[in-house]
Formats: structure tokens, sequence, C-alpha cells
């Protein structure tokens, strides 16, 4: 069988952004017949997300990200569906999804890699299971339960950066529903800020790339801040961190702003900054969404059955054409999505 895929052409190198030219797009044929344990797949969606970054350098920077090999087939988050199979837990018309997927139309997997899914939790909206019914869904409500200390009734004021992103939009709407007076987003256009006030249910958000930051804060948030998601770190959160609360809590989810720079992770702070959170006795605890996955059933079928009630809304911005990841992964690192970049690759 013939099939396109992605390989890595050229790594940006650990300080620059990346371009779609750092992608290229190849045809393969699949050898026919399966070994044991295998199982076809076609593929449906696939995810960019802003770990991908990392790997693309020689060094991810990370324990637990392996870099991408030059010349050879990228992988990521995937969902698909099996076309035929020689592994005993999956068969033929199965929906199936991965950490791991080969950007591939079609791929030879070891089934120890897929992980079935129920197509009626998401009411048949596959795309939903690399998002926010799949591991940034999971990443905002497990960050938001475990390290976030949301009380109901508590009268606490939560700030999201990155905000009108996959993990930034379910986190505000989760910090919403568990019990949180005041949600403020910022993020990084006037089409987005209106997207978190109007269609999520946000109380106010900020435009980082044309407002002041630490103005808008004042605004939006008089009583203080007491909770804040961070996934972008950076200027935005010194502005956030500056404003919090007494015994506050951050949510260190990701760093984005910092991706396309040599520094580690997590990235060093500023001296004030790590005086603020020192003075005032603010917990900024890194999240991890791998560490917590015996909690991912549970979880998971928690967000699927609030987004099938319509109390958890669904941003999305979907590319078509395998030919096109490049292209999506680049736009999403600019701030071209609303809600989770998926990529469509078949019917
Ligand atoms: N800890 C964990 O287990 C996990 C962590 N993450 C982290 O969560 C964060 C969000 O990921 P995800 O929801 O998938 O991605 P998003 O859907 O939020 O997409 C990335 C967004 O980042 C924003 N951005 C890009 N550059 C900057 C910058 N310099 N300053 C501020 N914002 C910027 C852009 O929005 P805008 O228009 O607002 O600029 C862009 O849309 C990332 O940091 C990621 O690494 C994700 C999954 C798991
Ligand atoms: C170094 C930057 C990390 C920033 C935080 C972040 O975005 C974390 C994301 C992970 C992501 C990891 C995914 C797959 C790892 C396996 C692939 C491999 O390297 O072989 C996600 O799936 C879960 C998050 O914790």
């Amino acid at each position: 069988m013939l099939v396109k895929k992605v390989v890595l052409n050229s790594r940006p190198g650990s300080n620059r952004v990346p371009d779609p030219g750092n992608f290229r797009l190849e045809e393969t044929t699949l050898a026919p017949g399966l070994e044991e344990e295998e199982v076809l797949v076609r593929t449906l969606y696939l995810s960019v997300d802003p770990y991908m970054r990392c790997r693309m350098n020689e060094d991810s920077g990370a324990e637990y990200l392996t870099p991408w090999k030059l010349s050879e087939s990228v992988d990521g988050g995937g969902v698909g569906v099996v076309q035929s199979s020689r592994h005993d837990a999956y068969r033929e018309g199965d929906v199936v999804t991965s950490f791991t997927w080969p950007w591939q139309t079609h791929a030879v997997v070891k089934g120890s890699i897929l992980q079935k899914v129920n197509p009626s939790l998401v009411d048949g909206h596959l795309s939903y299971f690399l998002g926010a019914v799949g591991m940034t869904g999971l990443t905002a409500l497990l960050g938001m339960r475990e390290k976030g200390h949301v009380i109901r009734g508590a009268n606490q004021t939560l700030v999201v950066s990155g905000a009108a992103g996959a993990c930034g939009s379910v986190a505000g709407q989760i910090g919403r529903l568990d019990g949180c007076s005041r949600v403020v987003g910022i993020c990084g256009s006037e089409d987005k800020c209106k997207a978190l006030v109007e269609r999520l249910g946000f109380s106010g958000a900020i435009n980082y790339r044309l407002q002041d930051v630490t103005a808008g804060l004042r605004e939006n948030c008089p009583d203080g801040i007491d909770v804040y998601f961070d996934n972008v770190g950076g200027d935005v959160s010194d502005a956030v961190i500056a404003q919090m609360n007494e015994g506050g809590h951050v949510i260190l989810c990701g760093q984005i702003s910092q991706y396309n720079k040599d520094v580690p992770y997590p990235p060093p702070l500023s001296q004030e900054t790590q005086e603020n959170l020192r003075r005032k006795n603010i917990t900024r605890e890194r999240f991890m969404v791998l560490n917590y996955m015996s909690q991912a059933q549970d979880a998971l079928c928690e967000l699927g059955s609030l987004v099938t009630s319509g109390q958890l809304k669904v941003l999305e911005t979907i590319e078509n054409g395998i030919e096109n990841m490049g292209v999506a992964f680049c736009s999403m690192m600019k701030g071209g999505n609303l809600g989770k970049q998926i990529v469509k690759i078949s019917h």
C-alpha cells in the first residue's frame, strides 16, 4: 500500500522559530501482511503540540521527550480507525488513539502503543480525543484539580495564560465550573478575547499583544489573583505573579514563550519574580499530565460528559491534509489557533 508520511527535514536550531520547511512529505510503501501484535491503522486526525518544538532539537531538554530523527517519520498524538489487526485487543473498525502516532496516512503499529476509545463519549466528534477529551483536556482538568487548590465559595480569582488555546480554554472553564468567582484569560488577539468571554463564559480577557498586561490585570482582578494556570511563562507570567495574593497557587503547565530559546525547562525566573513567590508564600509546582495517567479514565469520562451536556464548550482549529502538518504546527506556535489545533487526514 502506498502511503504519505511526514519526516523531519531539518532542525530549526534551538534558538529559532520553526518553519514548515523543517518538515518534508514523502511517499512510502507498507509491506503487505502483519506480524503478530501488529495493527494496520488509517489516520483520521493528528495533533500538533507545543512540546514538539523541543523534539525538533538534537537535545529535547526533557528526559521524557525523545528528539525526532532527521529523515525519519515524525510522531505525536493521533486518532484513527483499525483496518486490520493481529493484536487480540483490536478489531477492524475500532477507533483508537496514541501519543506516538506516526505522521502517516496509514501505518502499521504495535498494538501496545494504541488505546481503544468509545466514540459515544464525544458524540462522534473524534478529533475531541486529541483535545478537550484527550491529552490537553486532561492536562487542564487534572492540572487545576491537583495544583490549583480551588475551593467552592472561597471567592477566588483564576487567571489563565494561553487562555484561548487547547489547555487554557478548558482550564478556565473548569475553574469556573469548580467554583472560582472570577476567571480572566490572557491571549494574543481581539477575536480570542471575544471568544473567551462570549463563548466560554470567562469574566474578562486581556490581549497581551495590544494591552498593558499589568494594567489589564488591575482592572479585571480587583481582588488580586489566587490561582494562575501558566501556559506561557516569560513577561506575561511575571506580570501575573506580581499581582498574586498571599498563599496563591501557580500551576506550572508550560512555558511556550521560551520554547524557541535555548533555555532549560522550566526556564529560570527573574530575581524579582522569585522574591514575589517567596515573600507571598505562593506555591509554583510543575504539573506533567503523564504523571497522573492512573486518573485518566475517570477524568476522560468526566470531560466527555461535560462536553456532551454542553457545560464545557470545545474550540478547535482544523487544517486539512497531511501535507499541511508543518504549516499547522508552525501556525499554532505563533498563535494561529483558536482552541485545539488539529489536522484532518482522512474522513
Ligand atoms: N504539563 C503538561 O503535561 C502539558 C503541558 N502543556 C503545555 O501547555 C501549554 C499550552 O499547550 P496547548 O494548549 O497544547 O497549546 P495552545 O493550543 O495553547 O497553542 C499554543 C498557544 O501559545 C500561545 N503563544 C505562542 N507564543 C507565545 C508567547 N511568546 N507568549 C504567549 N503566548 C504564546 C499562542 O496563543 P496566543 O495567540 O495567545 O499568543 C498559541 O496559540 C504549552 O506551554 C504546553 O507545553 C501541554 C500539554 C501537556
Ligand atoms: C520541555 C517542554 C515541556 C513542556 C510541557 C509539555 O508540553 C509537556 C507535554 C507532554 C507531552 C509529551 C508527549 C509525549 C512524550 C512521548 C514521546 C516521546 O518523546 O517519545 C504529552 O503527551 C503529555 C505532556 O506531559
